[in-house]
């Protein structure tokens, strides 16, 4: 049997009858079908799997259906907007206030995560449970992308590992060796901060309605941008103490790429917050170089910025990492910074539990990150509460002066335990922590009891599957009444000046009772040297000067980490709301007469 040919010229070796021409096409549709199906099943798959951390999130909904929460804003991105939004603040605050320490907020497309305050809860979340509520992927994932892996970046055993070999890094007699250089620049800031009150001249525009006031330097008294000045002044701390590194000399103008970059990351990375939960999506695109040139190719401004500033940390942190090993890091003992007590314990740790090449420098880029901001916000904060109460101001002064009477530098003991110096700081830390919320991926089931009338009677529970999000609040459970009493909203340093803990209920945090630094596995590693550096910048700053506020309006944003910007009326008539806002926090600084 000779085989047919048919119109089309096809040729099918198994039949030669004539309607065995719709059989040839039959087939060949039905191959062409089977090879789509293979492909566009292949494509769905494939496509599932890459957004299988948004898509399945779909399921999780009606989760906690009996758990009170705010309306979704949006079905893509529910309450995301409100919540990573630079003046979303008083949104955070309102979810505590309204709804109680389990609130139910909305994630993308639905997707049913929680807003934990409640002090029950967090007991599990942070400390019972720790290993069941780990950092977000897309948290580490963005990290890894922007640091490399540093603690930040890693979970479960590689975080453990990071952990045991960094934290005696920051143990007590370590910060003590580096407390003279912390002493060093928090003088030669209030030197150079003199010059400047005395050269500043500066007209503050005032809210409307009042006059507008001008301060030029004389008597010694010139209006600063103290944000500024504490953000250079914590930079400068950490690069000299952990890296022994000066990234900013103060007494000149900084054109320090590395300083631009650490100081512009958050806020850009804040701006980039939706996208950035696609971060998980990004690192399943393939190998490192390839992920590279995807992202090379994306035409967005901030994205670009962010990799630029993340090659510039990298590039940094691998020459001074270099520098170190050729000039060695000294006898033991007596190291001259606290990354050559890391490459010391390293080098002596067993094999399994070394760290990396790019463990190292992932460590020294995430310290700086993590010490920065963080502890430049706090101060800021500090000053500006200390300018608007004065009487607490001269209290901290006249403690200061006092135990400075009779030498320049305190020892690490004797500052840590000046009273209205340490209260003032715990008060602003609890009322005001510079990270307001973390978020936590649950890994594991769990049941959390919380308290649904905020007492300190834990009469409920939820069931919370594996893959919720969770938001931990830190600033709502550090302001709860069932906590603290009822004045938990007032700033009172006072509150701290008692023997006894002002906690009613202690939250599971490494501090005094509060969460400001978290708690657990992956408490702040530098909350001790944060401490130390506030009490010497602040006790340095108050012994030369006065702080005051101008008439200006401060804003507290929102950007992860929480910092100042002014609010003036607007000349311009193209700006509908009146107002402009810009970056900083000017304070009338005034030398002292001795
Ligand atoms: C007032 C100053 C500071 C505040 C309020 C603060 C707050 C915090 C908070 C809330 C966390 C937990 C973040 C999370 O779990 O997602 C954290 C972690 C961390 N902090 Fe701080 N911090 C401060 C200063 C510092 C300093 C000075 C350093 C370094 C010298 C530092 C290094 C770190 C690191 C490396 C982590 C990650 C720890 C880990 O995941 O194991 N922080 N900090």
């Amino acid at each position: 049997m000779s085989p047919a040919t048919s119109n089309s010229g096809f040729v099918t070796p198994f039949t030669s009858s004539p309607s065995s021409i719709f059989s040839i096409f039959d087939h060949i549709r039905l191959k062409a079908l089977l090879v789509d199906v293979i492909i566009y099943y292949s494509l769905f798959r494939f496509f599932k799997w890459l957004l299988s951390p948004y898509v399945s999130r779909s399921s999780r909904r009606y989760r906690f259906k009996d758990i009170p929460g705010p309306p979704t804003q949006s079905w893509f991105k529910g309450n995301l907007g409100q919540l990573f939004n630079a003046k979303g603040l008083p949104f955070h605050q309102f979810l505590v206030d309204r709804f109680g320490g389990m609130v139910k907020v909305y994630g993308f497309f639905g997707d049913e995560q929680l807003y934990i305050s409640d002090p029950h809860a967090l007991q599990s979340v942070i400390v019972k449970d720790q290993d069941a509520f780990e950092e977000t992927k897309v948290f580490t994932d963005n990290n890894r992308i922007i640091f490399g892996p540093g603690l930040v970046s890693t979970t479960g055993d590689v975080h453990k590992k990071q952990r045991k070999i960094v934290t005696p890094v920051f143990s007590v007699p370590q910060l003590k060796r580096v407390t003279p250089i912390v002493y060093d620049i928090a003088e030669k800031l209030a030197d150079v901060l003199s010059r400047e009150v005395q050269k500043a001249s500066v007209t503050v525009s005032a809210p409307i309605g009042k006059r507008e006031k001008a301060y030029n330097g004389k008597n010694g008294k010139g209006v600063l941008d103290m944000s500024e000045w504490m953000s250079r002044v914590a930079l400068e701390t950490i690069g000299r103490t952990v890296l022994g590194y000066s990234f900013d000399p103060l007494d000149s103008p900084h054109n320090n790429p590395y300083t631009s970059a650490i100081k512009e990351l958050i806020p850009t990375l804040f701006s980039l917050s939706v996208l950035r939960q696609f971060a998980p999506f990004l690192t399943r695109l393939g190998p490192a170089w390839l992920r590279r040139k995807l992202v090379e190719r994306i035409p967005n401004r901030a994205i670009q910025k962010v990799k630029d500033m993340s090659d510039i940390m990298d590039r940094t942190a691998k020459s001074i990492l270099r520098e170190k090993r050729e000039s060695g890091v000294g006898v033991e003992g007596e190291e001259k910074d606290l990354i050559s007590v890391l490459l010391r314990a390293n080098e002596r740790a067993a094999a399994g539990e070394q760290l990396s090449e790019s463990e190292l420098t992932g460590q020294m880029t995430v310290l700086i990150f993590g010490a920065q901001d963080t502890t430049s916000s706090a101060l800021s904060r500090i000053l500006y509460l200390l300018s608007t109460n004065r009487e607490i101001q001269d209290k901290v002064r006249e403690e200061v002066v006092n135990a400075f009477a009779d030498q320049d530098r305190l020892e690490y003991e004797t500052i840590s335990e000046l009273p209205w110096l340490d209260a003032v700081i715990k008060e602003t830390l609890r009322l005001y922590p510079p990270v307001p919320f973390v978020r936590r991926t649950a890994t594991k089931e769990r049941t959390l009891m919380y308290s649904s009338t905020n007492s300190d009677v834990a009469d409920s529970s939820v069931t919370v599957p594996v893959g919720t999000t969770l938001f931990v609040g830190i600033a709502g459970a550090n302001r709860l009444e069932s906590v603290w009493g009822p004045d938990a909203k007032m700033w009172k340093p006072e509150r701290w000046m008692s023997d006894k803990s002002p906690a009613l209920i202690r939250l599971p945090g490494i501090y005094y009772g509060m969460l400001s630094f978290f708690g657990g596995g992956r408490s702040c590693i530098g909350y001790k040297f944060a401490q130390i550096e506030m009490k010497i910048i602040l006790a340095t700053l108050l012994r030369r000067f006065k702080f005051s506020p101008t008439q200006e309006e401060i804003i507290w944003n929102l950007s992860q980490i929480i910092s100042p910007s002014v609010r003036r009326p607007s000349a311009s008539v193209t700006d509908e709301c009146g107002f402009i806002e810009e970056k900083g926090l000017p304070m009338v600084v005034e030398l002292m007469t001795e």
